[in-house]
This record gives C-alpha cells, structure tokens and sequence, in this order.
C-alpha cells in the first residue's frame, strides 16, 4: 500500500516479534515504517518481508558507510527487497553515493536512495572531536550540496535545517527529519529538536518519528495526535 502520509515510525526493537507486535497496531495507510541497525541485524530480511506482508512501505535505515563498490552492493541488495527508502552516510564521498546511486539506475530499481548529513544527536563539540569544525549548520550544507550532486533523492538532516536546505537544493529533495518532539513528547537524547508542525512548516518533506509513538500507551491515538498537530 502507498500513503502519502509524510511520517516514518521507527521500529526500534530488539527483535521480530516486537517489531512485528508494534505494527500490527499502526495503519499503513497512515504511516510508512522505519527498520534500523538492531532490527534487521536480529531479524534480517524477514522483518521486510513480514511488513511489507502488511502493507506497509519500508524505509531500510542501516546508513551504509564503506567503499564505492561495497555500497553499491549493498543497496542494490536493500533495493531487490523492495524496500521504498534506503541510506548511506554523505561523509562516505561523492564517489561512494555516485557509485550506490549508479547501481540502482543500471538495474531500474526505483528505490529512493538518500544520504545522511549530520546526525540529530550531534553538537558542535561532537563534530569539533571527530575534527570538523564548523557548525552543524554549516556540515549539514556542505554534505546535502554533495548528496544533491551525486544524485541523491534527498537528505537526513535535522529538521533545523530544512527551511535552509530548501532554499539550498530546492522543494523536490526530499528532506527526512527526525528529532521529532510532538508538544506531548519528552526530548530524551535527541539535541537538534522540532514539533512535527514546525519541520513541515520548515520544509521538512518526511518527519521520523520514534518513541513518541512507539511508547505511547495507545500507538494509534499518539500518531492521530501528531496528525492533528499537522492538520
Ligand atoms: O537516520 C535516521 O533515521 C536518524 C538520523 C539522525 O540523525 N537521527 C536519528 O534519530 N535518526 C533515527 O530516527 C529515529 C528517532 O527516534 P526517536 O528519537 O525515538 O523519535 C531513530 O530510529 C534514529 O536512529
């Protein structure tokens, strides 16, 4: 199923039958789902399976991070499994996303294929340590300009740099947020935060979001919350 909702739950779990258990309470035509590193590492292409058996559309979030070759490798492999999105890190190079985005024309496959800019979790002194020093904002330009011109559909930024990047690479790069924090949310170990609102009023194209659905009591009445917030 294909839903032009713009939210992305993250399934954050430790194993198939949470995950599986999690989904089964959402709606895929109001939501697309996220699997990461922990989730598919435990579960492997089954949880793909096993969601896309739902009807749901997958963004593969494992931030492919290597040599050319090998990340081209590894997203046609995601693409082959039809998931809707997957993602590499921009700090990988140019070389690195023309070679992903190359395998995936050569073989037709319409995966969205988006790069990683700078994580929501980082700060100024984060970057400072693993020697960059220049702001979050300024980091976030340079890598999404790079994604742009390796052909990226889009970018993962903070959704504090959306209205920037919009401005920057125009309204059809796709601009997936997370750090989402709803206004019934708690932070926790986000730093570069945003209401759902703001990110869409900031251009963000896609909002992902965790826990504030995921550990709400009643997972279908948070996502409704978030909807009404947008509405
Ligand atoms: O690529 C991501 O999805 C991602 C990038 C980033 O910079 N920050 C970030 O939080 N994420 C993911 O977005 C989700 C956020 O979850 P919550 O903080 O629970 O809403 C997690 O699955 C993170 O792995």
């Amino acid at each position: 199923m294909s839903t032009d909702s713009p939210l992305i739950i993250a399934l954050d779990y430790p194993s198939l039958d949470a995950a599986l258990c999690m989904a089964d309470r959402l709606d895929p035509a109001r939501c697309r789902l996220k699997v990461g590193k922990e989730l598919f590492t435990r579960s492997g292409p089954d949880v793909l399976d096993a969601l896309h058996g739902r009807g749901f559309e997958v963004f593969l979030d494992l931030k492919f991070h290597d040599i050319p070759n090998t990340v081209a490798g590894a997203v046609e492999a995601a693409a082959e499994q039809g998931v809707w999105m997957v993602n590499v890190h921009a700090s990988g190079g140019r070389r690195m996303m023309e070679a992903a985005r190359d395998r995936l024309e050569r073989q037709a496959l319409s995966t969205r294929l988006i790069a990683v800019t700078v994580l929501t979790s980082m700060m100024v002194e984060d970057l400072a340590e693993v020697g960059v020093s220049v702001p979050p904002a300024e980091q976030v330009e340079r890598l999404a300009l790079l994604a742009q011109e390796s052909g990226m559909h889009g970018v993962v930024c903070s959704a504090q740099e959306s209205a920037r990047l919009n401005a920057l690479c125009g309204d059809d790069f796709l601009k997936v947020t997370p750090g989402i924090r709803p206004s019934f949310a708690q932070v926790g170990d986000q730093k570069r935060v945003m209401t759902p609102r703001d990110a869409m009023a900031a251009g963000s194209t896609h909002l992902v979001v965790g826990r504030p659905v995921t550990q709400a009591p009643e997972p279908m009445e948070a996502l409704a919350a978030i909807e009404a917030e947008l509405a």
